[in-house]
């Protein structure tokens, strides 16, 4: 944290003090009633101030869930209180009265009021003003579901929670290789993204995607180094990104020629292992001796669309289709980051089954990375700022509404230790002569060596 944000912090927290009449009233009682008041009251007020603190720097992630709830509950308070001048300003009164509202419950960022319209209205009523609702109570987000026959739930998005950068961080031993935990949820929680599923991470240039690669490749690192995960990067940027944390990987590849090799060499990997499991076992368990194999591709349009060479494009569309859809019952993964999501960029998007919406153009690229349901449900990733990198929606597993979430933020310094503390025990040469040669010398794209 910065001397800034430290500053930042400490205005923040006198405002908020300010704010709460009740902690005012505290002060100002133990300041009449006690001797020596201004001692007494200067030092409660500081062990508190120390004490909140604390608790921010040693449990960030509890912490950001008691304020964001604190916070959620005095503007639910202040929702309530304008609910009839809001419900006037939309047109949703009629002869002095209002939809009343049955429920208030605050959760997370979130306040969910359970409204009886009045006769005659529906939910589309709702729908049809759900900009000025949304702004009238400022909210950041609004979504609308009908509850029985007539009531209609409205959650506001009234706190935003993810704004304040954070370190993405490096769990403390290897955990049950099930989840890695990226970030965080718009409700204070871990942002934890399913091991397994294949997984495209979508979002235009500058929406965070490097933060979002590296914090699955940093949250791996202890079952990196453990051997029992073998993570295998693609940058056909020269490797810009990925030779950052060099270290992680068992192999990497940093050309066309060397991604096709890569590629076909874990598909070949993958049937043998399959073979071997025919029969016997129709899931993976991570070891040592058969670990779980992770394909990290930086730019997958590089890779399926802007290369030149037709014959590597078509090579490596394939073997990614195969991994894609043959790969995780014997325990190979892709996870890839992709600028453009449209069919022509991406033909097999619909082989990754789990999805990362960071910020993107319109609405339909969002529909087109996470389906039309969740842009319809709340997903808005052609909504979220420029100034909140690494900021996305994802569809839980369980198929419920879209979840804002953050991913942590990854600096170079924090990449290169990462790599040196959790280097992978061994590392995979990649051998590109089959491919090259497969070529033929008038298709061969250039190597290094003859560059140099
Ligand atoms: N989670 C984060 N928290 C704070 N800052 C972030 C986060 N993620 C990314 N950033 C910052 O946002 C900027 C853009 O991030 P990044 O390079 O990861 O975007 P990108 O989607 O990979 O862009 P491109 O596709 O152009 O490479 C960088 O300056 C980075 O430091």
């Amino acid at each position: 944290m910065t001397v800034h944000d430290e500053v930042r912090w400490w205005i923040q927290f006198g405002r908020a003090f300010l704010a709460r009449p009740a902690a005012l009233c505290f002060a100002v009682a133990l300041a009449w009633w006690f001797p020596g008041w201004l001692l007494t009251t200067g030092a409660l007020v500081l062990a508190g101030a120390i004490g909140l603190r604390l608790w921010a720097r040693r449990r960030p992630a509890s912490y950001a869930r008691f304020s964001v709830a604190l916070a959620a509950r005095r503007k639910a308070r202040n929702l309530v209180r304008a609910w009839p001048d809001v419900c006037a300003s939309c047109g949703l009164d009629r002869e002095g009265a209002c939809p009343t509202v049955r429920r208030r419950r605050v959760r997370g960022p979130h306040v969910e009021l359970l409204v009886t319209p009045l006769l005659g209205q529906t939910l589309q009523h709702f729908a049809a003003v759900s900009e000025p609702l949304r702004s009238g109570v400022q909210a950041s987000r609004l979504r609308l579901e009908s509850h029985g026959p007539r009531d209609v739930r409205m959650i506001f998005t009234v706190v935003e929670s993810l704004r304040a950068t954070f370190p993405s961080t490096v769990p403390d031993e290897v955990t049950a290789l099930e989840h890695a935990t990226l970030g965080r949820q718009e409700d204070g929680r871990p942002w934890r993204l399913a091991l397994g599923p294949h997984t495209l991470v979508a979002g235009s240039s500058g929406a965070g995607k490097g933060s979002v690669f590296w914090s699955f490749a940093v949250a791996l690192a202890p079952a990196v180094r453990a051997g029992s995960v073998h993570l295998h990067g693609i940058d056909l940027k020269a490797g810009m990104e990925v030779l950052m944390g060099r270290g992680l990987f068992t192999s990497v590849a940093t050309d066309a020629v060397e991604a096709v090799a890569l590629l076909e060499d874990l598909v070949a990997d993958m049937q043998e292992r399959a073979r071997q499991y025919a029969g016997t076992q129709r899931s993976h368990c991570a070891t040592t001796e058969n670990p779980l194999h992770i394909v990290m591709i930086d730019e997958l349009a590089a890779l399926t669309a802007y290369n030149n060479e037709r014959e590597l494009q078509r090579r490596a569309e394939t073997a990614i289709n195969l991994l894609c859809s043959q790969g995780r019952a014997p325990g190979f993964m892709v996870f890839a980051c992709l600028q453009d999501p449209r069919k022509e960029v991406i033909p097999s998007r619909g082989l990754f089954t789990q999805m990362v919406g960071l910020r993107l153009k319109d609405i339909s690229e969002t529909t087109m990375v996470l389906g039309e349901t969740a842009a319809l449900t709340g997903a808005h990733c052609h909504r979220i700022r420029r100034d909140v990198p690494g900021t996305g929606y994802v569809v839980p597993e369980d198929g419920g509404h879209p979840i804002l979430v953050r991913a942590g933020y990854a600096s170079d310094e924090l990449i290169r230790e990462v790599a040196q503390t959790y280097a992978a025990p061994e590392t995979r040469e990649i051998d590109v002569a089959a491919v090259r040669d497969s070529l033929g010398p008038r298709r061969r794209p250039r190597s290094r060596e003859d560059v140099a």
